[in-house]
């Protein structure tokens, strides 16, 4: 999966945590959104759970589905889910009750229905601290934090979004085996670094907050590159066609 000065073979993916940590701006769902479109490119099929509705267009555009009406069958969207390249949009961006409640059933849909028929997949949450927080247990973060924790025999992995790193469930996030670490500034964040990164505290107060948007620290088995994930567009072929037409 090429991403842009970084390329991963897809099983450094599936069946795991990922984590894009950052502050606003620094680029996260534009890596996650990269992240997406390659997993998507290998098969895998993808749900994202969208509480400002940002990738509805990128799925429209794939062909997915997009829920916002939180009456539909959640066991039926699982078992869709289950097809190769299927791409789910959870949409919450009203926040309502409902929503939170369908994304529970839907987690615990799809953790039952891997279990009869394993295969990767991968769940993307952004803004992991409102669906996954630490020091507060619902009915959802127990589906995510089952998924983190036990979902690799089932094929089920995550990617963790976030720019409240220290407000993430530390059981969920700590899961994680590859971490996109993007700027942040605030020490709270830094310290987060610190606990997972093994670079010296001082090196991390000097790069983090140097990254520029879409630059990050990759941390993947015990080594630290610096990388910048690709600008992410829609059909660029399709973009680059109507400009040479302009
Ligand atoms: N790798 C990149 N190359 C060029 N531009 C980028 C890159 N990554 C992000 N950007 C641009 O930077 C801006 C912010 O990116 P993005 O929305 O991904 O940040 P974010 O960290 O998710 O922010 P937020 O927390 O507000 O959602 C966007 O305009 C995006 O197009």
């Amino acid at each position: 999966m090429i991403l842009g000065d970084v390329v991963l073979p897809k099983e450094q993916v599936t069946r795991k945590c990922v984590a894009i940590l950052g502050i606003r701006g620094s680029g996260k769902s534009n890596t996650a959104k990269v992240l997406v479109e390659e997993l998507i490119k290998e098969g895998v099929p993808v749900t994202i759970v969208d509480p400002d509705g940002e990738y509805v267009e990128e799925v429209v555009a794939y062909g997915g589905t997009v829920v916002s009406d939180f009456s539909s069958d959640p066991v039926e969207l699982a078992l869709l889910h289950q097809k190769s390249n299927a791409i789910v949009d959870v949409d919450m961006s009203e926040w309502r009750e409902e929503s939170f409640t369908f994304l529970a059933k839907y987690l615990d849909a799809m953790w039952q229905v891997a279990k009869a028929y394993p295969m990767d997949r991968q769940v993307v949450i952004e803004e992991a601290h409102e669906f996954v927080p630490q020091g507060k247990q619902t009915e959802l973060s127990d589906a995510i934090v089952r998924i983190a924790l036990r979902g690799r025999k089932r094929g089920l992995g995550l990617v963790f979004v976030s720019q409240r790193s220290a407000k993430v469930n530390k059981d969920a996030l700590t899961e994680s085996e590859l971490y996109f670490l993007h700027k942040v500034v605030h020490p709270a964040d830094l310290k987060v670094y610190k606990e997972i990164l093994p670079l010296k505290p001082k090196e991390i107060e000097r790069v983090v907050p140097s990254l520029g948007v879409g630059e990050s620290l990759l941390y993947f088995n015990g080594e630290v590159k610096r990388v910048k994930v690709r600008k992410f567009e829609l059909f660029p072929q399709v973009q680059a066609m109507n400009e040479s037409l302009a």
